[in-house]
């Protein structure tokens, strides 16, 4: 398998107050082109850190960050900004989604910078939203607004794409279908998908599962017996 992701030696220090505090201390991971990882940890392990260098929203303070060909650390603000725009779709806790564009606007918002798009519409329709593409935000439920943020990222078509905590806010059943969701995408498009959780049940459904402890990696292990989202229980 093709290498898509690596992070050598990478360290983050944040320096507020008289202590810095290490949020990432030699962190070390490959991952390959088409695999579902899940990030795993506990609150504060560093979990979010990883996922925001990788997403280039935030720089490592020291180390190597590679996506594709692209030497994430060596790139300045424009570029890093340009990597973000056009390689990387977010999918956060809460939805984000802008409150005065409907569900189709909000999509396309995203999408049409990005030169390789997916159509909007085509994308919505797939998510099981065909009928809601003309609500607001405050019209969807928790369940509806997460499929539309998930729509929006894939929509860009990105090489990568990143969950944090992507069912924090949602219940049981909902949070399942949308882990489902995410998982059937992967399968398809053989997009690239880190999601982060504290939830360790949902492993099972990793191609690689990273354990994030105090800052340093645990352990990476290589799921062979790759479980489907509805036979997983927690
Ligand atoms: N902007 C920041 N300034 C200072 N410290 C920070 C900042 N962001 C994160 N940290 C610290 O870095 C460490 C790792 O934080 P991170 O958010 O990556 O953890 P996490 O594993 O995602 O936790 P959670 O599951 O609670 O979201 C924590 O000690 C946190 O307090």
């Amino acid at each position: 398998m093709k290498k898509l992701i690596e992070f050598k030696n990478v360290t983050k220090e944040y320096n507020i107050g008289e202590v810095p505090i290490k949020a990432l201390n030699g962190v070390d991971f490959i991952i390959n082109e088409g695999e579902f990882v899940v990030v795993l940890g506990a609150s504060g392990a560093g979990k979010s850190t990883i996922l925001n260098i990788l997403g280039g929203m935030d720089t490592a303070t020291s180390g190597k960050v590679t996506v594709g060909s692209q030497d994430l650390t060596g790139l300045n603000e424009k570029k890093l900004t340009a990597y973000r725009a056009e390689k990387v779709g977010f999918v956060f806790q809460f939805y984000n989604l802008i409150p005065n564009l409907n569900a189709l606007e909000n999509v396309k918002f995203a999408a049409e910078v990005c030169k390789n798009h997916l159509d909007a519409k085509e994308i919505l329709t797939k998510i099981g939203l065909k009928n809601r593409m003309n609500n607001f935000p405050s019209q969807l439920s928790g369940g509806e607004q997460q499929r539309v943020a998930i729509a929006r990222a894939v929509a860009k078509n990105p090489s990568l794409l990143l969950c944090d905590e992507p069912t924090g806010a949602l219940d049981y059943v909902t949070g399942k279908s949308v882990l489902k969701l995410l998982q059937d995408l992967n399968r398809e498009t053989k997009t690239c998908v880190v999601l982060v959780t504290h939830n360790a049940a949902i492993a099972p459904m990793a191609d690689k599962i990273i354990r994030v402890k105090s800052g340093k990696i645990e352990s990476v292990t290589v799921n062979e017996l790759k479980q489907s989202v509805e036979g997983i229980e927690w």
